[in-house]
C-alpha cells in the first residue's frame, strides 16, 4: 500500500478528515488494466456510491482502499485535521460483500464478535459490543441462532453488524443487497441510512442498481466501462429518504440523467 504523507498545508485547509483516492491505476497481471487514473476526494460523512458497468474496477477501488490490494501507481491518502499521519488505520475500515460470509457453525454472536476475537478481546467485553451492535441492526433475541436459521436479509444485518463492531470511520460495501429480494432491499435502506445518520459513518457503497445509489446516497460516482474511471459525480440534495421521495420528480430526473450518464 503506498501512503502519501499530506503536507502541513493540505491539513491546515482541510475542515473534515477526508479520503482521497489520487491518481490511482491499476494494471493486473501486466496486462488488465483495471483502473485508470482514478482521482476522487470523499468527505467525512459522505454516503458515496459507486455505479459503472460489470468489470469497470469499483471492486478493486475498493480492495485498494482497505488495504487488500497495492495500486499499480497513485495512492490513497486520509487526511486528518489532527495530525499529518495520512496512514489508513485499518482497524477503521469496515468492509461487507454482497453475502454474508458468515462461519455457518458459529451462532450470531461468536459471527459478529470474531473481529474482536481474532484482537484477543475477552469474551465479556465482545459479547457486550457485540448485543450492542446487534440490537442496532434490529437482530436483538437472535444472538444464539445460527446462520442457517436466518433469512437472506438477516444474514445481511448480521454481516452489517459484524463489520460495525470495530466502530469503523470508514465502511466499504460491495454490492450488500445485490443477492436480496426488493422487499427485504428497501427495508434495509432505511436500517442502513439511519445507522449512517446515527454513526455518522464515511460509507462507500456498490451497486448496480440506480434507485439504490440515488435513495442512499449523498453523491454518486459514475464510472466508465474499463479501463475504469470516474467520468460524472452527481450531487444528491439532502431530501428527506422516505417512500415518497422514490416517486418524486427529483428523484425520477436524477435516475435518469445517471442512466444516461452511464451509457456516454
Ligand atoms: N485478481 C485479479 N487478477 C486479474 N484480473 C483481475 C483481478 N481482479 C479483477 N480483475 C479484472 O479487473 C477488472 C475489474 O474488476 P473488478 O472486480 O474491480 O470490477 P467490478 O466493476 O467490481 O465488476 P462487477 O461489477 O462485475 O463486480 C475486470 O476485468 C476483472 O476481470
Amino acid at each position: 500500500m503506498k501512503i502519501e504523507v499530506a503536507t502541513k498545508e493540505d491539513v491546515l485547509i482541510q475542515k473534515k478528515p477526508k479520503l482521497r483516492i489520487n491518481n490511482v491505476s491499476k494494471t493486473y497481471d501486466q496486462k488488465i488494466v483495471a483502473l485508470s487514473e482514478v482521482n476522487l476526494d470523499i468527505e467525512e460523512g459522505e454516503f458515496m456510491s459507486f455505479v459503472g458497468p460489470s468489470g469497470c474496477g469499483k471492486s478493486t477501488i475498493f480492495k485498494i482502499i482497505a488495504g487488500l490490494s497495492e495500486p499499480t501507481t497513485g495512492a490513497i491518502e486520509m487526511i486528518t485535521p489532527t495530525s499529518t499521519d495520512t496512514v489508513i488505520n485499518r482497524d477503521e475500515v469496515g468492509f461487507v460483500f454482497q453475502h454474508a460470509t458468515l462461519l455457518p457453525w458459529k451462532p450470531v454472536i461468536d459471527n459478529v464478535a470474531l473481529p474482536l476475537e481474532l484482537k484477543g478481546v475477552a469474551k465479556k467485553e465482545r459479547y457486550e459490543k457485540a448485543m450492542n451492535v446487534l440490537e442496532m441492526v434490529g437482530l436483538e433475541g437472535y444472538e444464539k441462532a445460527l446462520p442457517r436459521q436466518l433469512s437472506g436479509g438477516m444474514q445481511m444485518r448480521v454481516s452489517i453488524a459484524r463489520s460495525l463492531i470495530a466502530k469503523p470511520k470508514l465502511l466499504l460495501m460491495d454490492e450488500p443487497f445485490g443477492a436480496l429480494d426488493e422487499m427485504t432491499r428497501q427495508n434495509l435502506h432505511y436500517e442502513l441510512l439511519r445507522i449512517w445518520e446515527k454513526t455518522n459513518m464515511t460509507v462507500l457503497f456498490i451497486t448496480h442498481n440506480v434507485f439504490e445509489s440515488v435513495f442512499l446516497s449523498t453523491k454518486i460516482a459514475v464510472m466508465s466501462a474499463r479501463p475504469g474511471r470516474i467520468t460524472n459525480v452527481y450531487e444528491v440534495p439532502p431530501y428527506e429518504r422516505n417512500e415518497s421521495f422514490r416517486s418524486t420528480n427529483e428523484f425520477s430526473r436524477l435516475v435518469g440523467e445517471i442512466e444516461s450518464g452511464l451509457k456516454h
